[in-house]
């Protein structure tokens, strides 16, 4: 099969994103299917990938690390046989990848997808967490995953780490609403965009993200004097999904998916300000984004860039705060 084949889209031309299969939840009820337990659960992710960027993001802010354990993938996807682990054959490009340590010989993601349901004929995405107990996959849709680790684990952090509420019962008809159109327009809006087959695809596309920009940059513009957050004051999860997103925009989606309408350090103050203090000001958005495997993996696209030239800019990757 054509690697084009394996992208979904509709028959207009617009890329569809398929929705995830597992979607089991962890709870803090001992007596469930997927009880909230140290050690027992594990997240497998790309540095690459903004769906699985958030879940590390999520996991440190709580302070979970010794609680979920995390296995990064090597930035290099292959659209049919998937992520895979790192080998001994790889390099220094590859920093942070390990081999699975939970299944020796392991080389693919793939692998533990039909270890979790032989039948299973879905994508092979991440993040997917991973319960050792009963050898499943728990969940691989990481607006799920983040919700589950906000809270599921509160019992057996300390009371700094359990007051951490990414999504505050105040907040959460907001954050709902502006998640579906910054999830639409924006998340999965780039992809629209450089997954585009034709040009009236791409042109629908384009125009939804940069109309989204615009909503975001106005709003962040008014809610600066109330704090440097999407809702002023508190940290929630809209600031970690949007940033996601907005990190990646610059360095891969501005040249390689062609939203190149805008720039968010030329031409989206409020946006880049935003994403500047998040980055810089709070280790945790900073020392889960590796620009190095972000690069590596988008532009190893070769359906997109055929010979997976790595583009040396923009530089600085991220400005520093001025
Ligand atoms: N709904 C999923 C989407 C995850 C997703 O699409 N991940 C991409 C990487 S950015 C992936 O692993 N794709 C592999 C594939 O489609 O084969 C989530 O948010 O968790």
């Amino acid at each position: 099969m054509k690697s084009d084949a394996l992208i979904p889209r509709s028959e207009n031309g617009d890329f569809q994103r398929p929705g995830a299969q597992f979607r089991d939840v962890i709870s803090p009820d001992p007596d469930g299917r997927f009880p909230a337990e140290s050690g027992r659960y594990h997240l497998y992710v790309s540095y690459a990938c903004p769906w699985a960027h958030r879940t590390l993001i999520v996991r440190k802010l709580k302070g979970l690390e010794n609680i979920v354990g995390v296995t990064v993938v090597h930035p290099h996807m292959s659209l049919v046989e998937s992520w895979r682990f790192y080998n001994s054959e790889d390099g220094a490009a590859e920093e942070g990848c390990v081999p699975d340590p939970l299944h020796p010989g392991v080389k693919r993601l793939k692998e533990l997808y039909l270890k979790a349901d032989p039948e299973y004929s879905g994508r092979f995405s991440v993040p997917v967490l991973w319960d050792k107990t009963n050898g499943t996959i728990v969940s691989n849709e990481s607006s799920e995953i983040i919700r589950m680790l906000n809270s599921a684990f509160n019992y057996l952090l300390p009371p700094e780490k359990q007051k951490i509420d990414l999504y505050p019962p105040r907040l959460q008809l907001q954050i709902d609403s502006v998640n579906l159109q910054i999830y639409e327009n924006i998340n999965n809006g780039v992809y629209k965009c450089g997954l585009a087959k034709g040009q009236q695809a791409y042109d629908r596309a384009i125009e939804d993200l940069f109309t989204q920009l615009d909503a975001v940059e106005s709003h962040l513009q008014v809610k600066h004097d109330e704090g440097p957050f999407y809702f002023g004051r508190l940290l929630t999860e809209t600031d970690i999904r949007l940033f996601v997103t907005v990190i990646r925009f610059d360095i891969v989606y501005y040249n390689l998916f062609k939203t190149n309408r805008k720039m968010i350090r030329l031409d989206y103050p409020n946006i880049h300000r935003w994403m500047q203090n998040l980055y810089w000001n709070i280790s945790e958005f900073r020392l889960t984004t590796n620009v190095g495997h972000i690069k590596q993996h988008y532009f190893s696209l070769t359906i997109l860039n055929p010979w997976a030239i790595v583009p040396d800019g923009p530089l600085p990757e991220v400005v520093p705060i001025s």
